[in-house]
């Protein structure tokens, strides 16, 4: 079996693909000093919890921070006997070259989205993903990424503000029933979920206008859900898209005779 690992700056997410259907997910936060013998222990620990019995023969990782890729590496070799794929790296092929400038080093995720959301729901996309930054991933007619839109992660707002600020306390994300807060929580909770709505209504009108041809738009990430309601803001959300988009590319490397 596959194990797919999707390393964002504040959530890793494991999870295992037996060949027709994701089995379990799991995730943990983000460490770079996590020891491979760490994350095999957690790991070995919930599999049986859930009465698991993969043997996991192949390993695909992608990262958004560069440093934990060595220990991954380490867990594929020392644990499931096999060397990872790491999206991002030569030796790993995608089925659609990115167009960008040249020199641009495509976040893997970004490229991994892109290649999950072509393959569900074909080209035209604007693939967006709520994790510690926001990410906007253009996908071209023909599969390829083709740009995008960074902006800061609805999370990573509201800690800007508790940091920047002495007198506004850390709070979580909520939608909050009114946007005129009567109290200091409600004013910050107000300002990031009415300001993001807008946020992401707004880049996605540009995007949609500058690219010229109709174009559906796929949620994904961590507090995607949160902003799936009712404001009709996307066309679908895809919990596992990162996921997904995993398989398809370890998929293209064997058709391909990569591995
Ligand atoms: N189910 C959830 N409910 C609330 N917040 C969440 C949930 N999942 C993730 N988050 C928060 O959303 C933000 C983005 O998470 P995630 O998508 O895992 O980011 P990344 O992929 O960048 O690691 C983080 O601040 C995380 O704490
Ligand atoms: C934009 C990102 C930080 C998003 O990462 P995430 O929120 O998933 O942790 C990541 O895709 C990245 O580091 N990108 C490199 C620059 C680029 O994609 O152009
Ligand atoms: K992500």
């Amino acid at each position: 079996m596959l194990l797919c690992i999707d390393t964002g700056n504040t959530n890793t997410v494991f999870s295992i693909w037996n060949g027709s259907e994701i089995v379990a997910t799991w995730r943990t936060s983000t460490e770079h000093q996590r020891t491979a013998d760490q994350y095999y222990v957690w790991l070995s620990t919930l599999m049986n919890v859930r009465r698991i019995e993969a043997e996991i023969t192949e390993v695909i990782v992608s990262s958004t921070v560069p440093r934990v890729v060595f220990n991954l590496r380490v867990l594929a070799n020392r644990y499931f006997d096999c060397r990872p794929l790491v999206v991002g790296k030569p030796e790993c092929l995608l089925p659609h070259v990115p167009r960008v400038d040249v020199g641009t080093t495509v976040g893997p995720d970004r490229l991994v989205n892109s290649a999950g959301a072509f393959d569900r729901y074909g080209g035209d996309l604007i693939v967006v993903d709520f994790g510690t930054a926001t990410t906007f991933d253009v996908v071209a007619g023909d599969g390829a990424y083709v740009g995008g839109v960074i902006s800061p992660g609805v999370n990573t707002s509201l800690e800007g503000l508790h940091h920047a600020a002495a007198a506004l306390p850390h709070v979580d994300v909520t939608m909050p029933e009114k946007v005129i807060g009567t109290n200091t929580v409600a004013c910050m909770q107000s300002g990031v979920f009415w300001g993001y709505v807008g946020l992401v209504r707004e880049t996605c009108n540009r995007i949609k206008a500058e690219y010229g041809r109709p174009m559906r738009v796929i949620a994904t990430g961590g507090l995607a859900p949160l902003f799936n309601q009712g404001h009709k803001l996307f066309d679908a959300f895809d919990e596992f898209l990162t996921i997904h988009g995993l398989v398809v590319i370890h998929q293209y490397n064997k058709e391909q005779g990569n591995l």
